[in-house]
C-alpha cells in the first residue's frame, strides 16, 4: 500500500502522487489531509515548501471525484429525499434556513457565526388544525438568540413580519417588527420552552420552567396554516429537543412535537426544494480556490492536473480562472459546458485570482449552488491586498450545505497564517475550524540559510568613484546630489548604487548561476533588468548605451570582471567565451542573463519570462512581492532581496522560495544602514506610480517617504524571534553548519522524504519498541499464569 493510501487517499491519487516521487507525506499533509477528508475546517499553518498545496488539493480532488460519482450514479440524494425517507423525524430543516445558518447532522442543533447579520431555520415539519404543543431549546452559548413559531411564508428573521412570532434574549416579544417587553432576559445555558395552543390561538414561553403566561394571540388566519418551530441567532448557537430526549420542564396539558399525531402535521414546503438525487449543473464547481497571483493559480491547477492523472470517469474538470485570459472564451467554456476545451471546459474544481472569480460570479456564469470547498491559499495575503470584502461575499453567496445535506468546508493556508486578520475571519466564516499548526509561530525552514549584508555608505565610499552604475529610481534626480557630498538624498543615492554593486559582487563570488532577485518597486527591477542586459552585452563585447544615465553611457568591462585575481571565476571564463564570438545570450553563455516579473508586464510576458527562468533558458528572475508567495521553483539555490520588504511576513515568503522540498538555499538581503527615500504611490496618486515626478515626501502630498531599512530588520527580527547573521561588504558568508557540508539547490545528504531512508532510520526504534513489547507480555503472562 503507498504511503498516502495510509492517509485515507484513492489508490489512484496515491499512485500518480507516487509518480511524482512523493514517498511520504509531509508533516503538514499527514495532518490535514485526514481532517479534510473527514469533513472538517482547517487552517493550515506550515513554512514554506512544507507541501501544503498538496494537503488540501489532494482531498479536494478525492471528495470532488467522489461526489461526481455519487451524483452520475444517482447515488446523491437532496435533504427531502432523506427526510421523506425517515417522516417521524422532528428536525431543523437543511433547506428552509439562512446561508451562515448552519446544522447539526442530528438536526437539532444550530449555529451561526455571522456578527452583524440574524440568521434562522425552520423545522421540517410543523403542527396544524389542533392540539397543544410543545418544545424547548437550550441556548448553548453567548450571542442573541429569538426563538418561538411561524409558518412557512415567515421570513427566517423571526418576528420581524406578520407570520412570525419570536420571544428573544432581551426580553422582547416580536411580532411584525414590533419588539415588545415580555418576561425576561435570557441568555447561556438557559432553557426556553416555546408553547402553541392551536385550540385557543395561543403562543406563550417560558424560562427555565417559569411560564410568562400569553405572548400573542393568533389572527384566524394564522391560526388555520401550519406552524413550525422556529429560531433566529447571531452569532450563537442553540440546541433543540422536540421530543427525542426527555423534556426538562413539559407544561401539564401540552404534548412534546414527537408526539404529535400524523394528521396534525405538516412537512414544511420550503423544505422540499430539491427532490431524488441531485443533478449536476455544469456551471456550479464543487470547489472554489482562490489564489493570489496568477502564477501561484496556474501552479495549483497544474499540480491537481497531475493528481488526477490516473483517475477514470467521472472527469474532474478544472477551470483556471486569471486575468489576462480572454474572458469571452472563459465565458464561453463555462456555458457551452464543452470538456477538454480551453483549461478542460468548465470547472469541477476553480481556481482562480480574485478579481477574475468576482467577474464571473457576479455576472452569473459561475453559480456558487453546489460549492463545498471555499479555499483560501495564502489567506493573509489576500486579505491584505484589501480583498477582505470579495471573501466575506462570495462566502456568504456559497450555501452552507450542498444539495446533498454535506456541510460547505473552509480551508484556509498561509506560511504566516499568525494574523489578527486571518484569526478574525476565520472566527467570523468557519465552522469550528482545526488548527494544523506545525511550529505555533511564524518560522523559517531549517533549509533555507538566510544572512544580511548591510550596506553602508558612510563606510564605504567606493560609489564616489563609481562611474558607471544602476539607473537608480530618480528619486533624486532634483536634490543635487554626488561625491564629496554626505547629506542624506546622496547617502540615500549612494546606498541604491551600492546595493547593486554588491549583488553584482555576490553573484560572482558564489557563482550564482540560478536565482530570484526581489526589488521593492516596478521601477527597480527595470533598471535592474537593463543594468544586467548591458552587463550580458558587455561579455559578449558590445557597448550599451544607456539612455538617462546621467551622462554616463556605458559600463567598464572591469566593473564586471573584477580583478586579475579573480580570472579563474566562472564570469571571468564566461565573459572569455563571449569575447572570443562564441554564446548566444542564453543561460549558458551569459551571467547576466535575466527576465522580470511584476504587475507592470503583460500577462503573456509575465508567463514567458517565468516559464523561461522556471526551465532555465535564464539565470535570473528580477520581481517585486508579486512573486513572493508560493512561487514554487524546482531545486532553487538563491534568493537575493535588493531592498526588505515593507510587510514583514513577505520575508518570510521571500526567502522561502529557496530551500524547498528539502533542498538547501541561500538567500541573502542587502540592508541600508542609512535612511533611504523611495517612491511610495498610495490611492492619492492619480496614476499609481505611472510617469509620476511628485518627489515630495507623502506628508506634503507627494509620493515618496524615507524607507528605514534597519527598522524593518530588527520588525522582522523580533517577529521571528531570531538574528539574522549579518556580513561585511564582502559577502562573506559565515562558516555555519550548512556552509562546506552542503551544495545550495541539493538535498542534504541522508535526509529527506525518502521512504527508504524513512524505513532505515525507523529501524532501530521498532526494534527497541519490539523488545518492549515482548518483555511486557512476557511479565503478564508469568503474574497471571504463573509460566516459568
Ligand atoms: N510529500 C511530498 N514529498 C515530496 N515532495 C513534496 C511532497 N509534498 C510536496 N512536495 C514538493 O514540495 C515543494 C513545495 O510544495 P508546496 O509548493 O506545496 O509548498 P507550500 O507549503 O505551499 O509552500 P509556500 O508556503 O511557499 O506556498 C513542491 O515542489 C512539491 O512538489
Amino acid at each position: 500500500m503507498a504511503a498516502f493510501e495510509e492517509f485515507g487517499v484513492l489508490p489512484e491519487i496515491a499512485r500518480a502522487v507516487e509518480e511524482m516521487e512523493w514517498m511520504l507525506p509531509t508533516d503538514v499533509q499527514s495532518e490535514a489531509i485526514p481532517l479534510i477528508l473527514g469533513g472538517g475546517d482547517v487552517l493550515m499553518a506550515a513554512e514554506t515548501g512544507s507541501g501544503k498545496t498538496g494537503a488540501f488539493c489532494l482531498p479536494i480532488l478525492q471528495i470532488v471525484w467522489e461526489t461526481l460519482k455519487d451524483m452520475e450514479t444517482g447515488k446523491t440524494k437532496g435533504s427531502d429525499a432523506d427526510a421523506k425517507e425517515t417522516p417521524s423525524l422532528w428536525e431543523l430543516s437543511k433547506n428552509d434556513r439562512t446561508s451562515a445558518m448552519a446544522i447539526s447532522s442530528d438536526g437539532l442543533t444550530c449555529q451561526a457565526r455571522e456578527f452583524k447579520d440574524w440568521h434562522g431555520v425552520r423545522t421540517s415539519k410543523g403542527v396544524c388544525n389542533s392540539g397543544k404543543y410543545y418544545y424547548e431549546t437550550k441556548i448553548t452559548d453567548e450571542g442573541l438568540c429569538r426563538v418561538g413559531w411561524s409558518t412557512e411564508q415567515a421570513s427566517l428573521d423571526l418576528g420581524t413580519d406578520k407570520f412570525g412570532f419570536g420571544f428573544g434574549g432581551t426580553g422582547k416579544k416580536s411580532n411584525s417588527k414590533q419588539f415588545d417587553s415580555y418576561g425576561e432576559a435570557f441568555g447561556k445555558n438557559d432553557i426556553i420552552g416555546c408553547m402553541l395552543d392551536l385550540d385557543a390561538g395561543r403562543i406563550s414561553f417560558s424560562k427555565n420552567g417559569a411560564d410568562f403566561g400569553t405572548a400573542f394571540q393568533l389572527p384566524q388566519q394564522i391560526q388555520r396554516s401550519a406552524i413550525f418551530p422556529t429560531i433566529c441567532v447571531k452569532n450563537a448557537e442553540i440546541n433543540c429537543n422536540f421530543g427525542s430526549r426527555p423534556m426538562k420542564h413539559l407544561p401539564k396539558g401540552y404534548k412534546m412535537l414527537t408526539e404529535a399525531e400524523a394528521q396534525f402535521t405538516k412537512a414544511n414546503g420550503n423544505a422540499s426544494v430539491i427532490k431524488g438525487p441531485v443533478k449536476k449543473i455544469n456551471n456550479a464547481p464543487q470547489a472554489i480556490i482562490i489564489e493570489p497571483s496568477r502564477e501561484l493559480a496556474e501552479q495549483t491547477f497544474q499540480q491537481i492536473q497531475k493528481f488526477q492523472k490516473h483517475l477514470e470517469k467521472p472527469v474532474v474538470r478544472q477551470l483556471l480562472v486569471v486575468g489576462g485570459v480572454n474572458i469571452k472564451e472563459q465565458m464561453s467554456v463555462i456555458d457551452e459546458g464543452v470538456s477538454s476545451y480551453l483549461f478542460h471546459g468548465e470547472g469541477d474544481i476553480v481556481v482562480g485570482t480574485p478579481g477574475r472569480l468576482e467577474d464571473l460570479i457576479s455576472g452569473g456564469y459561475i453559480s456558487l449552488s453546489q460549492c463545498r470547498f471555499f479555499v483560501l491559499d495564502e489567506a493573509d495575503g489576500l486579505l491584505k491586498q484589501g480583498l477582505k470584502n470579495f471573501i466575506t461575499n462570495t462566502h456568504n453567496r456559497i450555501p452552507k450545505f450542498t444539495p446533498d445535506c454535506k456541510r460547505m468546508q473552509m480551508i484556509v493556508c498561509s506560511a504566516t497564517l499568525h494574523d489578527f486578520e486571518v484569526k478574525k475571519l476565520s472566527e467570523t466564516l468557519m465552522h469550528f475550524p482545526t488548527w494544523v499548526d506545525l511550529k505555533g509561530e511564524d518560522s523559517v525552514p531549517e533549509t533555507v540559510h538566510h544572512v544580511v549584508v548591510k550596506v553602508d555608505p558612510q563606510e564605504d565610499l567606493s560609489w564616489e568613484r563609481l562611474t558607471k552604475h544602476v539607473q537608480t529610481d530618480g528619486v533624486h534626480a532634483a536634490d543635487g546630489v554626488g561625491p564629496g557630498k554626505r547629506t542624506p538624498e546622496t547617502l540615500s543615492e549612494a546606498v541604491k548604487m551600492l546595493k547593486i554593486e554588491y549583488v553584482v559582487r555576490a553573484i560572482k563570488k558564489y557563482n550564482i548561476d540560478r536565482a530570484i532577485i526581489f526589488c521593492r518597486t516596478k521601477v527597480d527591477c527595470d533598471n535592474l533588468e537593463r543594468y544586467f542586459i548591458a552587463l550580458g552585452r558587455e561579455f559578449r563585447g558590445f557597448q550599451f548605451h544607456f539612455p538617462q544615465v546621467q551622462g554616463r553611457n556605458s559600463i567598464p568591462l572591469s566593473s564586471v570582471l573584477g580583478k586579475e585575481g579573480e580570472k579563474t571565476s566562472m564570469c571571468y571564463q564566461q565573459c572569455l567565451s563571449f569575447l572570443t564570438g562564441r554564446g548566444s545570450g542564453s543561460k549558458a553563455d551569459n551571467p547576466f542573463s535575466c527576465v522580470c516579473l511584476h504587475g507592470d508586464r503583460k500577462p503573456h510576458e509575465r508567463k514567458n519570462n517565468y516559464d523561461s527562468f522556471k526551465q532555465g533558458h535564464v539565470r535570473f528572475l528580477i520581481c517585486t512581492d508579486v512573486a513572493a508567495r508560493g512561487l514554487d521553483i524546482g531545486g532553487l539555490p538563491f534568493m537575493l532581496n535588493i531592498t526588505l520588504p515593507d510587510d514583514k511576513s513577505n520575508y518570510v515568503h521571500r526567502i522561502g522560495r529557496v530551500g524547498r522540498a528539502d533542498r538547501m538555499g541561500l538567500a541573502i538581503s542587502f540592508v541600508s544602514t542609512v535612511p533611504e527615500k523611495v517612491w511610495f504611490h498610495g490611492e492619492w496618486c492619480s496614476s499609481r506610480g505611472r510617469n509620476c515626478y511628485n518627489t515630495n515626501l507623502t506628508d506634503r502630498g507627494g509620493c515618496c517617504v524615507w524607507y528605514n531599512e534597519p527598522q524593518y530588520l530588527a520588525d522582522i527580527e523580533e517577529h521571528l524571534k531570531i538574528t539574522i547573521d549579518q556580513v561585511g561588504p564582502e559577502v562573506e558568508i559565515p562558516k555555519n553548519e550548512f556552509d562546506g557540508k552542503v551544495t545550495y539547490g541539493q538535498k542534504r545528504v541522508n535526509t529527506g522524504t525518502n521512504y527508504k531512508d524513512h524505513v532505515a532510520q525507523m529501524v532501530p526504534a521498532v526494534t527497541e519498541l519490539s523488545k518492549m513489547e515482548s518483555m511486557a507480555q512476557i511479565t503478564y503472562l508469568k503474574r497471571h499464569f504463573k509460566v516459568a
